[in-house]
């Protein structure tokens, strides 16, 4: 006769016993805590650690909201939310800086967005839960901004005009020294920034959105008619030394090949020939960790709608590159410019497919042999 075997019984659990609790997730240190913590509590404080789970749970929500509908971090004049039908990314996650800054290997934490002290107020009133992190997040802004602000300028520079109110496109700051560089008033100068020859130096005019695409990941794009030759925004980031571009650059190629192409970089070398055709000038800049909403503009092989400048302004101690609108500009239209000529790149096996979608597209992404 067959033994028949009987349904096995649940083990049953008790208080106090050293068996998960929790699903087990290997890399979660707070889950982990929780299991040992948790079993010892008596039912009012699970409650109360239950309320608090969700009052986190709230605001961390909250924060994803807000950080979605600005990348900008009210960094700018006008916010640039991010928009996505695609997938479940609510926002790409950078540090944002304006301007260009030296490099820098430890990036402070970056206040982005935070649940307003009436939210937050209004949720402690609702789960009981008090929480001043509204104001700690402040305070790291502050001290963010003053990292960040690190300038670039030469505060002793004896370029610039002594113009009380300069006169638009008639300055002497604009007659530049190296013929490829435009200039504008600057730090350097006399005059304020409101002179109309700072055009680069207020910030995005112009309302901008990020969209995700399927195949080319988030893209800037306008969410107003831009004019022909409107400013758009500078090309912002860290400034490398040509040794640590090309440290980086085998970082992400590796980067990029480990997680299956999913992982974008935004190193921009950028070089400035002189009529001769000796390279005169060579700017990295790497927005991929640190930069502005420039990071997220896209190669077109056909040169797309936006214009580089290689723009300096009086007292700056570094040309900036900034983006123009090269034709009228649509509301909802993608902004892009081309990374360069695939024809003159060598081709290797980290080649990106293109999907700029223009006629004359060559098929791959221009790469830079840094
Ligand atoms: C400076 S980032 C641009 C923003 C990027 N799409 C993102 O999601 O962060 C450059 C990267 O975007 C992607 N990209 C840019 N232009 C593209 C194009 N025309 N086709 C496909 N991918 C593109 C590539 O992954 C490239 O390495």
């Amino acid at each position: 006769m067959e033994k028949q075997s009987l349904p096995k019984k649940k083990p049953r659990r008790h208080l106090g016993e050293s068996q998960s609790i929790v699903p087990p997730v290997t890399d979660n240190h707070f889950l982990r805590c929780a299991d040992l913590i948790l079993p010892w509590l008596d039912p009012r404080e699970l409650a109360s650690v239950s309320q608090t789970c969700k009052a986190l749970s709230f605001i961390s929500r909250s924060l994803t909201l807000l950080r979605s509908l600005d990348a900008a971090r009210s960094l700018e004049p006008l916010p640039v939310p991010f928009l996505n039908t695609v997938d479940s990314k609510r926002y790409a996650d950078f540090l944002y800086t304006p301007f260009q800054i030296p490099a820098t290997s430890s990036p402070p934490r970056q206040w982005w967005g935070g649940v307003s002290d009436a939210q937050i107020r209004s949720v402690s009133d609702s789960v009981s839960v008090s929480d001043d992190s509204s104001s700690k997040s402040r305070t790291c802004v502050d001290s963010v901004n003053g990292r960040f602000g690190v300038s670039l300028v030469d505060s002793d520079s004896m370029y610039g005009c002594e113009c009380v109110r300069c006169e638009e496109g008639y300055c002497e700051c604009l007659a530049g020294t190296e013929e490829e560089i435009a200039n504008e008033c600057g730090s350097g100068c006399g005059c304020g920034l409101d002179c109309p020859n700072r055009v680069t130096q207020k910030g995005i005019s112009v309302r901008l959105k990020v969209v995700r695409d399927e195949k080319k990941g988030w893209c800037l794009c306008s969410d107003q008619l831009i004019k022909k030759g409107q400013f758009i925004c500078e090309y912002a980031g860290e400034l490398l030394t040509t040794a640590e571009a090309r440290r980086r650059q085998t970082i992400y190629d590796k980067l990029r090949s480990s997680t299956e192409r999913s992982f974008s970089s935004a190193l921009l070398v950028i070089r400035e020939h002189l009529p001769s055709g000796q390279a005169c000038l060579r700017l990295n800049i790497d927005a991929t960790g640190i930069g502005n909403v420039a990071r997220f503009i896209n190669h077109s092989c056909d040169g797309g709608n936006l214009s580089t400048v290689l723009l300096r302004s009086a007292g700056a101690l570094l040309p900036r590159l900034c983006f123009f609108a090269a034709r009228d500009v649509v509301a909802g239209e993608e902004l892009s410019f081309s990374y360069g000529d695939v024809r003159l790149a060598p081709s290797g096996d980290n080649e990106l497919s293109c999907s700029c979608g223009s006629s004359c597209c060559f098929g791959t992404l221009p790469s830079e042999n840094t």
